[in-house]
């Protein structure tokens, strides 16, 4: 059995997945008279000719060691995710090997910390850790078959 170690999330080594949902060290511009910082796009949704829709994924958490044997990606639009709460969460990616995936990566993700995934980029299902999580989910909705899933050889992902 394979096993990975959970490392800390930076947005140079998600950069091949995709982008970190966080604020910068400072906003891209005062708005509000002066109330609001906005921290202007951290990321952009890619639809691929469908329409970009937002929902909620309410999902039950998994713990460390946690076993990994599925992947899947969407070859046709970007998927991002919010957390709406205040845990921790692990993100596990992978990058394109001829059409499966290469060796998965885990991340864990700070409290407050979300991520854009690229079309295409393989990743597990997600994955708050510990306890149920609310998370603000902006994907792809349109014509097309956007979800991809493929087993792989079973991963054991600790801290
Ligand atoms: N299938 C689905 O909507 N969720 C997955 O895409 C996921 O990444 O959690
Ligand atoms: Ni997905």
């Amino acid at each position: 059995m394979t096993t990975i170690r959970a490392v800390p999330i930076t947005a140079d080594d998600f950069a091949p997945f995709g982008e970190l949902l966080t604020v910068r060290p400072m906003p891209d511009k005062m708005i509000n008279e002066g109330r609001c910082e906005r921290h202007h796009a951290l990321a952009t949704v890619q639809r691929g000719g469908g329409e970009a829709i937002i929902s909620i994924f309410r999902s039950q958490p998994v713990s460390l060691p946690y076993e990994c044997g599925l992947l899947e990606r969407h070859p046709l639009g970007s998927q991002a995710f919010m957390p709406l709460g205040p845990d921790a969460w692990l993100s596990v990616v992978a990058r394109d090997d001829a059409g499966r995936p290469g060796h998965p990566v885990a991340f864990l993700v700070p409290s407050g910390m979300g991520i854009n995934l690229h079309a295409g980029v393989w990743h597990g299902v997600l994955t708050p850790l510990d306890r149920a999580a609310d998370f603000l989910v902006v994907d792809r909705e349109g014509d097309g078959v956007n979800l991809e899933e493929i087993r792989i050889r079973p991963i054991t992902i600790t801290a």
